[in-house]
């Protein structure tokens, strides 16, 4: 490896650490050396705190003059929350700056390595490209394509069921894949479920810290950002004295009339109306509307309806299964309500990864395009 993508990747590893707590932001990394040495390191921690640039000049100090910084993404060139970073590239005499990825933000879009080419610094972009778009899929698409990266965690035993017919749902996998499950919220911008799910399994959908199995550093961040629970109630079925309410402020996503809104405000909630059709909210406009929110990443946990109805529109970006060994047979329901009558319908999948998760597997499948 050379140390060009050596120093790229300590700043991925480093930009990672915000992975729980930057959104709406995007975790960046950065890296500082001069002479073959590391002389300042940083990451962005959350959004109105300084950049990672900063974190990494700071600790550098003199020594970044004549350095080249490693940055997972683009050096900003506008003021947002924080001032333009690639300014204080320039300031602090950095003589090369080496970039993973162009910034998709329109607001910086290029600018930030145009303005420090024009101070004379010598800029390379796209080392380890690749792994910087993985870990800011969200961040991506919703600067490009106004939307959230949609995954979708599911549940099953190796026969394919997710409960049982009589709803009974808890546990089905072990407590290793349970873990996982709440990284996946607590690295998630909003964590969204259905009438179906929080009505059946009294569900609350919330972090819990001590169940993340992160250090102390992390499950400190984690808990400092987390992700806005949001319920798909189209009819609006939902009690409001029901755990996932008293579990915290819940965004309430309906296409029932508003006014019940003032209802849910007094018990700290908020009512959104979205458009939909019989008694369905359109799943497009409310991803829309959660992106204009800032959320980056949406994780869906729900049931074979919504779910299914996810996957029925292609709204999908990527399917977690975690997979318990064991059947609950042919009476016990299926993973998605997904009326497919020919092979030609078939939904495709790349699976991406395997993992054993405890006793339990992870498989991780993008839908593959028409
Ligand atoms: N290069 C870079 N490093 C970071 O550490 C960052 N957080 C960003 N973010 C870019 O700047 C925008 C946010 O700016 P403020 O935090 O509001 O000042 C964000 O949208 C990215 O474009 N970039
Ligand atoms: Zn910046």
């Amino acid at each position: 490896m050379s140390f060009d993508h050596a120093c790229m990747a300590r700043a991925l590893e480093l930009a990672r650490k915000g992975r729980y707590s930057t959104h709406p932001n995007p975790r960046v990394g950065c890296v500082i050396a001069r002479d073959g040495q590391v002389v300042g390191e940083g990451w962005h921690v959350r959004a109105g705190e300084p950049h990672a640039e900063v974190h990494a000049l700071r600790q550098a100090g003199a020594q970044a003059r004549g350095a080249t910084a490693y940055v997972t993404l683009e050096p900003c060139s506008h003021h947002g929350r924080t001032p333009p970073c690639a300014d204080a590239l320039v300031a602090a005499g950095v003589a090369r700056v080496v970039v993973a990825m162009q910034d998709p933000n329109p607001q910086v879009a290029g600018n930030g390595l145009a303005r420090l080419v024009q101070a004379g610094i010598e800029v390379s972009s796209g080392v380890l490209e690749a792994e910087a778009r993985t870990l800011n899929a969200g961040f991506i698409k919703r600067m490009e394509q106004g939307l959230p990266f949609v995954r979708v965690k599911l549940a099953m035993s190796l026969d394919g069921r997710t409960a049982m017919a009589s709803g009974e749902s808890q546990w089905i996998t072990g407590p290793a894949a349970r873990a996982a499950v709440q990284r996946l919220r607590a690295s998630a911008s909003v964590v969204l479920s259905g009438a179906d799910t929080v009505l059946a399994d009294h569900a609350r959908l919330t972090v819990r810290p001590d169940e993340l199995g992160l250090d102390a550093e992390l499950t400190a961040l984690a808990a400092t950002r987390p992700p806005l629970r949001v319920l798909i109630d189209g009819r609006l079925r939902v009690p409001l004295d029901v755990p996932f309410f008293q579990a915290g402020a819940t965004l309430v996503a309906t296409c029932a009339a508003a006014m019940a809104r003032e209802r849910y405000l007094d018990a700290g909630h908020e009512l959104l109306a979205v458009p939909g059709s019989s008694g369905h909210v359109d799943l497009h406009k409310l991803l829309a509307e959660l992106a204009g929110r800032g959320a980056n990443e949406v994780l869906v946990e729900a049931g074979p309806r919504l779910a299914g109805a996810f996957a029925r529109e292609g709204l999908v970006d990527e399917y977690q299964l975690f997979v318990a060994p064991k059947f609950l047979g042919s009476s016990a329901r299926p993973l998605l309500d997904l009326p497919l009558a020919r092979m030609a319908e078939a939904q495709a999948l790349k699976i991406v990864e395997i993992r054993a998760v405890g006793d339990d597997w992870r498989i991780i499948a993008l839908p593959q395009g028409e």
